[in-house]
């Protein structure tokens, strides 16, 4: 399938686009779509195959008035090997609708799918995590917060290299100005958004990648919260309560009352199986609720735990064999039915396995979020924002 071209409806505004012109007249662009293989709340990714038969990834945008995505702009700014690279941009009209086309390299493979299929050696882990950092160094040196950092977000070749992808809801960051807290899928959403905070800082990113650390280690979410609530009983469940100047660091959007018997952390016997001391001490400094104090990018790079990673030696792992001994379901095509939604109480996550093992703990945490943590006023406006009123990241501040 060739995507249709309207010339009529061509909107040219901001990209000379590449076009090829049949002996009939008709203009069409140089890209044959193979199949879909992602389907996100706000577009849909194809693979298809350039005029070199170069397999590309083509994500569709609709492009509306009443939404301004960043996301052109901020891929233009971007320029890492370990951040997708735009190669091309150009809109179509489909079913009397703007949509923007948005170009890149093809990459077959989501770290959510390779979470579900296999078990990770902590020297892989260090692999990954490593180019997950760098690319927040990158983006973070640049004062853009990617404000979606989730394992369907993060894509692999089949030599385990990794690429941080979906700037759709990526902002630079002005401290002049709020953002909303409603954003980042609630797995990987940092405590400061689920008190409501406006005035954040690129620390959102750091705490989603912690998850992700954790994640990787212990093989499902650590944080999987069912909605906003849950979701910050949850992470008080693990890492103790916070103190009063630990709230206020946070910036709630109203106060905050915590009527909780002090929660001890127990973040040591949620990861009891990981022996790697060095991953524990690091995850202590990313998992911080006070975003001043939670550790930086460069704080992490320095850290041990990634002292002498050596690239080249990445394709000595046999991790990423997984997706090519086995046929079936090996690329990202069934990426999008593990994702939790941006939205809190309304949804029910639907997870890779983890959610569905009912433990002592969770039965704790479902009574924490109805009568031990109380924000007076604050849960249910948080929970009211969930239920439509926000609901499009790539749209708001
Ligand atoms: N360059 C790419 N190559 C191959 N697959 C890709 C590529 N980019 C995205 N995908 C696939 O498409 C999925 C959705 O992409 P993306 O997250 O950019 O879209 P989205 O509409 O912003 O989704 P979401 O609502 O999940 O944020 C990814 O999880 C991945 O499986």
């Amino acid at each position: 399938m060739t995507i249709p071209d309207n010339t009529s409806s061509l909107i040219n505004d901001k990209k000379e686009v590449n076009m090829k012109e049949s002996s009939s007249g008709v203009k069409s662009y140089p890209y044959d779509i193979i199949r879909q293989v992602g389907q996100g709340t706000f577009g849909k990714v194809y693979e298809a195959k350039n005029q070199d038969s170069k397999r590309v990834a083509i994500k569709k945008v609709e492009k509306s008035n009443h939404f301004i995505s960043r996301e052109y702009d901020i891929l233009k700014v971007v320029n890492h090997p370990n951040c997708l690279r735009i190669l091309d941009m150009f809109y179509t009209a489909e079913d009397n609708k703007k949509m923007q086309n948005l170009v890149f390299d093809f990459i077959p493979y989501t770290l959510a799918i390779l979470l579900k299929k296999r078990h990770l050696t902590i020297s892989f882990i260090k692999v990954l995590f490593y180019q997950l950092c760098q690319a927040i160094k990158h983006i973070h040196s640049k004062n853009i917060c990617h404000r979606d950092i989730t394992p369907n977000n993060i894509l692999l070749n089949p030599k385990g290299e990794l690429t941080l992808a979906d700037f759709g809801s990526a902002k630079i960051l002005d401290a002049n100005h709020t953002s909303m807290s409603y954003i980042c899928s609630r797995y990987y959403r940092a405590p400061e958004l689920l008190v409501g905070c406006t005035n954040y800082s690129t620390k959102i990113d750091i705490w989603s990648i912690g998850c992700i650390l954790a994640e990787m280690l212990i093989g499902k979410p650590l944080f999987p919260g069912t909605n906003s609530h849950d979701q910050l009983g949850r992470i008080i469940e693990v890492l103790g309560s916070p103190t009063k100047e630990d709230l206020e660091a946070m910036k709630p959007s109203k106060p905050y009352v915590l009527q909780l018997p002090n929660i001890n952390p127990k973040l040591f016997d949620t990861l009891h199986n990981v022996t790697d001391k060095s991953v524990i001490d690091l995850l202590s400094k990313i998992f911080i609720f006070d975003p001043i104090k939670r550790a930086s990018i460069d704080e992490i790079l320095e850290h041990p735990f990634l002292e002498g990673v050596n690239l080249s030696t990445i394709e000595l792992f046999d991790e990423m064999k997984c997706f090519t001994t086995n046929s079936s379901s090996t690329t990202n095509a069934a990426s999008s039915s593990s994702k939790p939604s941006t939205s809190s109480s309304n949804t029910t996550a639907s997870l890779n396995g983890s959610s569905s093992n009912k433990t002592t703990s969770e039965s704790f945490l479902s009574r924490l979020h109805t009568s031990a943590i109380t924000s007076t006023n604050n849960l249910k406006s948080l929970s009211n924002s969930s239920g439509g009123v926000i609901t499009n990241p790539v749209t708001t501040n």
